[in-house]
């Protein structure tokens, strides 16, 4: 499989607290990659460096490089817009717009200009059919998003993303606030989104890591430890810190 990211020596400050250390790994296109490992490692932090998420907090210091399809991320000549609707996020609390499911859907589409509605109708079912929610919603368009279940609404802010069709799906912890169904049926969608996007997740859940990705990434205190095909890493981990991790001694 092609790497559509390659990460290289980056570094990120957070004012003088070093939290990401010299970071170099490739994730590869249509795959999920999931980062494991205790809290504060800096997992979500790396995420979020994928689409320039941490530009917005104030004293961020971000050192190296993140190329996305064979250009720099951080260079002048990229637009974050852009960015954004190239590397689509979903986050751990579902945050639909109170708006209708089906304006939610459509925000980005027209943000971007979208504006016939024929269009428009096409790329909210099928977003909604990628995102394994149009048969639940499909008589309910008109509806308000903050109608739905938790679950639900989780599967309607992938559908958002899904929406203005990026390359990159960023899921930070996107199931660590739904009950066992819900984030059951996250999972098979993951399963089924990776033959069209690549997804990288961050996930506390070992199992889900296990259950959903094709490769893994292990951190601790902002550094890579060991990355590999998930089978691997979970079955022959290369490193004892991995294999202390995942057997359970710490986190
Ligand atoms: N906005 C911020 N300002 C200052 N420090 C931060 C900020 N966000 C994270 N950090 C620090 O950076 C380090 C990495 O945090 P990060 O949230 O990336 O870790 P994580 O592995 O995702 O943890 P968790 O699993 O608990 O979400 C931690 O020491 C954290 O305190």
């Amino acid at each position: 499989m092609k790497d559509l990211i390659h990460i290289d020596g980056l570094n990120l400050y957070y004012d003088t607290h070093h939290a990401l250390k010299n970071i170099s790994m490739d994730l590869p296109e249509k795959t999920v990659t999931a980062f494991i490992g205790p809290s504060g490692c800096g997992k979500s932090t790396l995420l979020r460096t994928l689409n320039r998420m941490n530009d917005m907090i104030p004293g961020v210091r971000v050192e190296g490089q993140v190329m996305l399809n064979g250009s720099d991320i951080y260079s002048n000549e990229i637009e974050v817009e852009t960015l954004r609707k190239r590397v689509g996020m979903v986050f751990q609390q579902p945050n639909p717009f109170p708006k209708s499911i089906y304006d939610n859907v459509a925000y980005g589409p027209r943000l971007h200009g979208v504006t016939h509605k024929k269009e428009l109708d096409e790329l909210v079912e099928q977003s909604l059919v990628h995102a394994a929610l149009w048969d639940e919603v499909k008589d309910v368009l008109k509806k308000s998003a903050m109608s739905l279940s938790g679950g639900q609404q989780q599967r309607l802010c992938i559908a958002r993303a899904l929406a203005v069709q990026p390359d990159v799906l960023l899921m930070d912890e996107a199931t660590s606030a739904l009950d066992p169904i819900s984030t059951l049926k996250i999972e098979e969608l993951v399963k089924e989104l990776h033959h069209k996007y690549t997804i990288v997740m961050v996930t506390h859940n070992m199992h889900q890591a296990a259950r959903v990705s094709g490769k893994t990434v292990f951190f601790l205190n902002g550094e890579v430890v060991e990355a590999a095909d998930t089978e691997t890493l979970f079955s022959t981990p290369q490193d004892s810190r991995t294999e202390d991790y995942i057997s359970g001694r710490f986190g």
